[in-house]
């Protein structure tokens, strides 16, 4: 028999974290892209293993040839439409085209902006439900402007394949796809973009820094990354300097975003002859925050060295120190009986993790503000802090990523 993946009409209930929908078939989930809640939509199971003979023998006997308790679909129609679907943001996303040539990095520009961001939100509460304890409200997920929601990436990745295609990855795949258009990019992005010739296999970064400059950044396959240009970005009048490869947010208006955030967190709780912290710092963005908020004692904490060099240069006219170091390793480095005043963390999104919420608590702060970039993440280490008697002051949340599930949340913490 030949081997053929099965096709079920599905029922689309939930939305899941990272951007895909949830359908249950015969008990199992399904991770359904492309959907929205309320649809029902005609979709083929992709998991590589299982084939048709496997699913009728799954579905007949209700054990046996496949015994993992999720399944993986792509979505070939869509029967019954949602209100809130729109035609896709990103003419390549769209569900109209097959599975396999729909560009990635726009996994909800199907769906209604405001909707969307009910649909994040959404995903914020189900992750504070399952990990951080009872009790908690995700907040409304604000818009950062009343655009759109296109134009607004700064940074983008493009891939190189064998044959000189230049483009983005197909979803869930490593295709690169010809597209017409990158509605998401800055506009100086996308013209830059489309003007790339010859590139060798690999990748292409275009990076549009705050004076509107775009900076190409060629990483060819097997290349060594080194240093690029330095660029210079702004947040509330105060100027960082950064390699252009370097970590930046992505959305023009998420550095001023975040920073206010932070800044009202931080209001009233910052003692001037404590230490404050900021760890995950990057180029100090945070640890400007705390400066600008009183604080006169300030250590920032960042992995990579060329950040902190750059940081070190970015606070210069605060009393602040620049430690090049793992956050985990730096604060079990500590000395015994360090107490600090406010302590700042963004970590990457993976999360901050139990040891190292451990030993933030271990340092007993005024308060922690947790800038975070993954819902379950922060829902793991809320529900840590709030298992060591802290509490959840506030919480917010920001579409700095709009058509994509990702979002931006500001917790405070205090005890
Ligand atoms: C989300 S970014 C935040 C950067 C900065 N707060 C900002 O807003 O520009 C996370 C930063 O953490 C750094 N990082 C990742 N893992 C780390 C670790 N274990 N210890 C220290 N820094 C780390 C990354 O290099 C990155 O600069």
């Amino acid at each position: 028999m030949t081997a053929q993946a099965p096709v079920l009409d599905l029922d689309i209930t939930g939305i899941a974290h990272g951007g895909t929908f949830i359908a249950r078939h015969e008990g199992r989930v399904v991770f359904v892209p492309d959907a929205i809640p309320g649809e029902r939509v005609r979709a083929r199971i992709v998991d590589p293993s299982l084939r048709l003979a496997d699913a009728r023998s799954v579905q007949a006997s209700g054990s046996g040839a496949d015994t993992r308790s999720f399944w993986r679909a792509e979505t070939l129609e869509v029967l019954d439409p949602s209100p809130h679907r729109r035609p896709h943001v990103w003419a390549e996303a769209d569900v109209s085209r097959a599975p396999e040539d729909r560009v990635g990095g726009a996994d909800l520009g199907h769906i209604a902006l405001d909707e969307q961001r009910v649909f994040k939100r959404r995903v914020l509460q189900e992750a504070l439900d399952k990990f951080a304890g009872a009790g908690l409200s995700a907040p409304e997920v604000r818009s950062v402007d009343d655009g759109d929601g296109t134009r607004w990436r700064t940074r983008i990745s493009l891939h190189v394949d064998a044959e000189g295609r230049i483009g983005p990855y197909a979803a869930r795949s490593h295709r690169v796809i010809d597209v017409a258009s990158l509605p998401l990019a800055r506009a100086a992005v996308e013209q830059a973009a489309f003007a790339l010739r010859a590139q060798k296999p690999g990748r292409v970064d275009l990076v549009e820094s705050g004076d509107e400059r775009v900076h190409v950044l060629p990483r060819p396959e097997g290349g060594r990354r080194g240093r690029s240009e330095t660029i210079v970005e702004r947040v509330a009048g105060r100027r960082f300097r950064l390699d252009a490869g370097g970590f930046w947010q992505v959305h023009p208006r998420a550095g001023e975003t975040l920073h206010a955030a932070v800044a009202d967190a931080l209001a009233g709780r910052v003692d001037p002859d404590a230490t404050h912290f900021d760890l995950y710092g990057g180029v100090g963005l945070f640890a400007a925050t705390l400066g600008e908020q009183g604080a006169t004692d300030i250590v920032t904490v960042e992995s990579d060295r060329r950040a902190t060099e750059y940081a070190a240069e970015n606070l210069a006219d605060l009393d602040a120190q620049a430690v090049t170091a793992r956050v985990d390793r730096f604060l079990a480095g500590l000395p015994e009986g360090t107490r600090a005043g406010a302590v700042v963390l963004d970590p990457p999104r993976a999360g901050a993790g139990r040891a190292v919420v451990e030993s933030i608590h271990g340092v007993d702060p005024e308060a922690v503000v947790y800038v975070a970039c993954d819902p379950v993440a922060l829902a793991r280490d809320l529900g840590t802090f709030r298992g060591l008697g802290w509490d959840v002051s506030s919480l917010r949340a920001f579409d700095l990523f709009p058509h994509s599930h990702h979002f931006e949340a500001v917790a405070v913490l205090t005890r």
